[in-house]
């Protein structure tokens, strides 16, 4: 299913708190392009975008590995953490030695990214061989069946503010204890197809995505009030969320995707090496106009 050119372009945006500021100032109706805006939960997305029914989107990083080949990465833009992200939680009802030694982990539909990097940090920086299964997001629900329960985004973030007793792992804070290293989650991604036939509206996209990125950082005051009114908690929770995340996409960071990458091929996750490839900004709006002949 690929775009009709007499549509508009097609983008999807992760319905999680953790993109608010790349989105947050990103009016797609005052853009000359005026593109479509489909709002979802990671994996979704993951799965319109591999099929062609959305154009460019923020995609769990792991499902950018699964088919780099089609996709390219919109420089600079992404959802990382270096050290813990809030975010990223396993809820342990059992003690970690027993869901390590066979036990049950049930892992939320919602991601790709970090259902395999919890499956990279039980086995092979654990150790262990727990066995794994995918459920709806639901704390309870979820651990009445499985000794350990993975929830991502504002699904966490609600979990962890409940008093539920139970021991919780930030897996972003692992990965950084073992790696010392970036982890990466979210990428933004576009279908080389359509970066190549809508350069220039991808072009227009991308600048007002960084601008949005931009003004969030300047300010991040309007983007935790939203949170405040639509997800709850408190203002200090929101700061301090906000400023574990980040949504940079440089060296450091592509260095622990590479990582990251290297370690799910190792254990089968991945079936081929990738290698990470920007889309070049060398389109239309960035290349100067030809002087007058
Ligand atoms: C930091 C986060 O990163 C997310 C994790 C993803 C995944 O596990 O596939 C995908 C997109 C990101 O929104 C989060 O959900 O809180």
């Amino acid at each position: 299913m690929n775009h009709d050119r007499t549509e508009p372009i097609r983008i999807g945006r992760i319905d999680y708190t953790n993109v608010w500021p790349v989105f947050h100032h990103f009016e797609p109706e005052l853009l000359r392009c005026a593109p479509r805006l489909v709002r979802a939960m990671p994996a979704e997305l993951n799965r319109r975008l591999r099929e062609g029914a959305i154009d460019m989107a923020a995609i769990s990083s792991f499902a950018y590995g699964l088919n780099s080949e089609d996709y390219v990465l919109l420089p600079n833009l992404s959802v990382s953490a270096r050290g813990p992200v809030q975010s990223i939680l396993l809820f342990l009802k059992s003690p970690l030695e027993t869901v390590l030694d066979g036990g049950r982990i049930a892992m939320t539909t919602t991601s790709a990214t970090s259902v395999n990097l919890l499956k990279i940090l039980m086995e092979k920086f654990h150790g262990g061989q727990p066995v794994y299964e995918s459920a709806e997001p639901d704390l309870d629900s979820m651990l009445t069946h499985a000794d350990a329960a993975l929830l991502i985004g504002d699904h966490a973030i609600r979990a962890s503010w409940h008093h539920h007793g139970y021991e919780v792992i930030d897996l972003s804070e692992s990965w950084y204890r073992f790696t010392g290293m970036w982890m990466t989650f979210a990428v933004w991604a576009v279908r080389r197809e359509a970066a190549a036939a809508m350069s220039a509206d991808i072009a227009e996209i991308y600048e007002a995505l960084v601008d949005s990125k931009r003004r969030s950082y300047g300010d991040m005051r309007p983007v935790i009030d939203h949170a405040l009114r639509t997800v709850g908690g408190t203002e200090a929770y929101w700061k301090g969320y906000f400023e574990g995340l980040n949504h940079d996409f440089g060296s450091g960071q592509r260095e622990g995707l590479s990582l990251f990458f290297k370690y799910a091929r190792e254990l089968g996750y991945l079936e081929k090496d990738v290698a990470i490839e920007e889309w070049s900004l060398a389109g239309p709006v960035a290349t100067p106009a030809a002087p007058p002949q």
